[in-house]
C-alpha cells in the first residue's frame, strides 16, 4: 500500500512542507514525541560550534558584556518566546525549569490573595501538583490543594478559591482546556490563574494578554525544540510585576548585579525571575531553534496541526472498532492541542513495539498510547505510515 492521493494532495498544498528541512530527523523515524523532546532545528549545531569557538572559547568571559552579550540573551529569548504566547517581552522570563518556575509563580500569586486554597486538575502533571505540596509544606501547611476533574473545574471556582493551577493542553489525553473562559470565569471570582503551558507554546498560538492571564510557566524542550532541558519560561501580567513578589531573588534579576549592593533591588519587568547565571550554552540552543518560528503564521501552524490530528483519528477509527482502543483525545477542534491518544490495555508493550519500528510516541500510566504531532516537521504521509505501523503492530 502507498500513501493515498487525498493526503498527498494535502502534503503538496502545505504551506508548511518547507519547514521539515530546518530539521535533523533521521529518515527512517516517524518522531511523534516532539511533545516530550522536540526535534533539533539544524541551525542550533552551527550556534553552539559558534558559542564553544568564539564565545567561549576564544573571548571567554568578555562575552558575559561583549559582542555576545551573554547578559542580555534570557531577555532575547524571552521576546522570541512572547511572540508565540501573546504577551509582551517584558512580561517573560526566561530560565531554569518549568518545575522551577511553577514554584516561583505559585509563590507569588498566592501572595496576591489572603485566600488558601490552590485548586487544580486532579489529573495535572505531576510536577505541578509536587511544586504546590512542597510550597504548602514550606508555608506550614495553611494551603489546601483542591484536585477536582477537568470537566469539573468551572464548578469549584468557589469565593475561598485563591488561585487556579492548570495546564491548558493535558499531558495524557491532549484535552485543551478553554484558558479564556475559564481565566473569565476565575477573576469573576476573584481568583488569580497560573497556566502551565508546556503542551501548548509552540504547538498553536496561545494568547495570554488577550486572555488577561496572570502567570503561566512554559517548557523549552517540546514545542518550542530547545534540546534536552532547555530552560522554561515564566510569565507574569505587567499588572501582577509590582504585587508578585520575587521569592527567589538571586543577582541576575537583580536591577544591577554588577553594582553588588547588599539589598535586592528587582530589575525592571520580568527580567526580576530570573535569578541565578543564564545556561549560556542551553539558552543559546534555544535562542537558535526559536528562529524556526520567525516566518511561521501561528494561525496556519495550528490549521496544519487540526488536519494532522484529524487526519490520523480517522484513519486509526477502523482500528478502534477492531482492536480494544478508544480515543483518549477531544474530538472537538476547540477542545484538542496538538497530540492525539488512545487507551488500550496493552499500551506499553504495544509502545515499545512501535518504537521498535521506528515509530516513535509514548506509553503514559496507566494505559495511554500517546502520539504527539508537530506541524512544522510531519506531513500527512507520515501520519499515514504511522497508523499503517500501528495497524500491523495490533494486528
Ligand atoms: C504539563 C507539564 N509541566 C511541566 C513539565 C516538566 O517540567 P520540568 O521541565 O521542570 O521537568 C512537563 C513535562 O515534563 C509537563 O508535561
Ligand atoms: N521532561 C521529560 C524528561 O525530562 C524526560 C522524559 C520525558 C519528559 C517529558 O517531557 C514528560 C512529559 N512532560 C510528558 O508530557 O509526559
Amino acid at each position: 500500500m502507498s500513501v493515498p492521493a487525498d493526503l498527498l494532495a494535502l502534503d503538496a498544498r502545505d504551506p508548511l512542507s518547507y519547514k521539515r528541512e530546518e530539521f535533523a530527523l533521521p529518515d527512517d523515524l516517524i518522531y511523534l514525541d516532539g511533545n516530550s523532546l522536540g526535534a533539533m532545528p539544524k541551525a542550533v549545531a552551527q550556534r553552539l560550534q559558534h558559542v564553544l569557538d568564539e564565545e567561549w572559547g576564544r573571548q571567554l568571559i568578555r562575552s558575559w558584556t561583549g559582542e555576545a552579550d551573554w547578559m542580555s540573551l534570557p531577555d532575547r529569548v524571552a521576546a522570541k518566546i512572547a511572540r508565540l504566547v501573546g504577551a509582551k517581552p517584558s512580561e517573560v522570563a526566561v530560565g531554569d525549569s518549568t518545575s522551577i518556575n511553577t514554584f516561583k509563580a505559585l509563590a507569588a500569586a498566592l501572595h496576591q490573595t489572603p485566600r488558601k486554597v490552590v485548586l487544580t486538575d486532579a489529573d495535572n502533571f505531576p510536577t505541578d501538583l509536587y511544586m504546590a505540596q512542597g510550597l504548602n509544606a514550606l508555608l506550614g501547611g495553611q494551603l489546601e490543594l483542591r484536585r477536582v476533574p477537568s470537566d469539573q473545574i468551572a464548578a469549584h471556582l468557589t469565593p475561598d478559591v485563591g488561585v487556579l493551577l492548570l495546564t491548558e493542553v493535558d499531558y495524557r489525553t491532549g484535552r485543551k482546556l478553554d484558558m479564556r473562559g475559564l481565566t473569565a470565569a476565575a477573576h469573576a471570582q476573584g481568583i488569580l490563574t497560573v497556566w502551565d503551558l508546556a503542551h501548548s507554546a509552540g504547538a498553536f498560538a496561545v494568547d495570554l494578554n488577550g486572555c488577561e492571564a496572570d502567570f503561566a510557566i512554559g517548557c523549552g524542550y517540546k514545542y518550542l525544540n530547545g534540546g534536552p532541558g532547555a530552560p522554561a519560561f515564566l510569565y507574569v501580567a505587567e499588572r501582577c510585576h509590582a504585587a508578585a513578589p520575587v521569592f527567589l531573588s538571586g543577582w541576575m534579576g537583580h536591577a544591577d548585579p554588577f553594582e553588588m549592593g547588599r539589598e535586592y533591588a528587582p530589575a525592571a519587568g520580568a527580567r526580576r525571575y530570573v535569578v541565578g547565571t543564564p545556561t549560556v550554552l542551553s539558552l543559546s540552543a534555544l535562542d537558535t531553534a526559536l528562529d524556526v518560528f520567525a516566518d511561521v503564521d501561528m494561525e496556519v501552524l495550528r490549521q496544519k496541526s487540526l488536519s494532522l490530528t484529524d487526519t490520523f483519528i480517522r484513519l486509526m477509527q477502523p482500528l478502534t472498532q477492531k482492536h480494544p482502543l478508544t480515543l483518549a483525545t477531544p474530538e472537538a477542534h476547540a477542545e484538542r492541542g496538538s497530540q492525539v491518544s488512545y487507551h488500550h490495555p496493552d499500551a506499553k508493550n504495544i509502545m515499545n513495539k512501535l518504537i521498535a519500528r521506528g515509530i516513535v510516541g509514548d506509553f503514559r500510566t496507566p494505559d495511554i498510547l500517546r502520539f504527539g504531532f508537530t506541524p512544522l516537521y510531519h506531513s500527512h504521509a507520515d501520519v499515514w505510515r504511522a497508523a499503517e505501523g500501528i495497524a500491523e503492530v495490533l494486528a
